[in-house]
């Protein structure tokens, strides 16, 4: 990390369709930041933000003006608006969070700094390589255990830190179904590099990332309104960027910090937004588990455009969505040079 302090490296990127007195709980560590709000829905509809937080915001409307003729690519009524936040940070580090999401606490019941710890798991290399059986090799108390390659111990950069949840786990909705008073109790004190050629369900809820390293990937697809699935987007997102992650050997972790996640969403409404998506699921894995780019790239904006172009030819015989989602991910990458100048060079 450079010497520009922390705060000015990193915005807040929060999608939201409510007031967002839940900041009252996270003062203590969001206030420093400069939050990213994304309105979604009515853009008339005023939202109130807690005093004495530095924060830009963005409705439907300011979409449209600033991406014209691409910003249908951005999901309306869909927490997939986040990626719009992604889109127009100038800062290098991004952290995502839904406004249902709170101040967990430790074992030992002390407030979870989650900014803290996603740094932490940023600014450390990930092992993508080589599993290593006593996980975090770079955590203090630790290290690399027996017949761990010397070879392979410096890692590779991190592009993306994943966090988890206590009390509501973010499960799909057959599963929310038949388990409606499940809650996550367990909280795991750990921290691991996702292996090289495995793909993981990344959740948006509590999410941090590099967009110098990995930005232009984490494009939330089409969900919400005139879409005929929904909360897949975190989905698409982190299979897209997995597969990049693997081409450029970069890292994705998972595990610490939680986040206590509040509310669930009604099962049924998410039962019929998901349902397309948990049959098509089925051929959308192995086509990213066989996916490979082309050797000599590794601009970002690239290897997704050639990404799009074989979601086109590989996915698009399911369903004509995906051959517009295609379309979006190309219209995605042209809002990122636009707003980002620097990434077409
Ligand atoms: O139309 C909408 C609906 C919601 N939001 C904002 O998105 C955040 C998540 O909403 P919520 O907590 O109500 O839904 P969940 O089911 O818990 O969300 C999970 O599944 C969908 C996404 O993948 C999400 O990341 C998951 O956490 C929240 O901030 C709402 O205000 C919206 O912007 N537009
Ligand atoms: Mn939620």
């Amino acid at each position: 990390m450079s010497s520009v302090p922390l705060k000015d490296q990193l915005d807040i990127v929060i999608p939201t369709i409510r007031d967002l007195g839940f900041l009252e709980q996270w003062r203590p560590f969001f206030q420093p930041y400069h939050l990213i709000i994304i309105q979604d829905g009515d853009p008339t509809r005023k939202i109130s933000v807690p005093e004495g937080f530095d924060y830009e915001l963005y409705t439907r409307t300011d979409i449209e003006r600033i991406l014209g003729d691409k910003a249908w690519a951005i999901s309306f009524k869909d927490s997939a608006c986040r990626c719009f936040g992604f889109m127009v940070s100038k800062k290098r580090y991004i952290y995502t969070i839904d406004d249902d999401c709170f101040v967990a606490k430790n074992p030992s019941g002390d407030d979870i700094n989650v900014l803290e710890q996603h740094i932490k798991n940023m600014l450390s290399p990930s092992t993508p390589f080589f599993f290593n059986t006593l996980y975090d090799p770079y955590r203090e108390g630790t290290d690399f255990v027996r017949g761990y390659p010397f070879s392979l111990r410096d890692g590779v950069p991190t592009a993306l830190s994943h966090g988890l949840w206590l009390n509501i786990p973010d499960y799909d909705a057959p599963t929310q179904m038949v388990k409606p008073r499940e809650r996550n109790t367990r909280y795991v004190d750990c921290v691991m590099t996702v292996p090289k050629n495995t793909l993981f369900p990344m959740c948006g809820m509590n999410l941090c990332f590099d967009r110098d390293l990995i930005g232009p990937a984490l494009y939330f697809g089409l969900m919400g309104e005139g879409q005929p699935i929904g909360r897949y987007d975190d989905m698409w997102a982190g299979w897209c960027t997995k597969v990049i992650c693997d081409h450029l050997g970069l890292g994705c972790k998972t595990g610490l910090p939680y986040v206590w996640h509040s509310k669930a969403s009604n099962p049924f409404v998410n039962l019929r937004k998901e349902y397309k998506g948990i049959f098509w699921q089925e051929e959308m894995i192995p086509f990213f588990q066989n996916l490979t780019l082309n050797k000599e790239t590794t601009d970002v904006c690239e290897l997704y455009l050639e990404m799009a172009e074989k979601v086109r030819s590989g996915l698009g015989h399911i369903d004509p969505y995906f051959t517009k989602l295609a379309d979006g991910m190309i219209a995605w990458i042209h809002g990122w040079r636009q707003l980002n100048p620097a990434t077409k060079a």
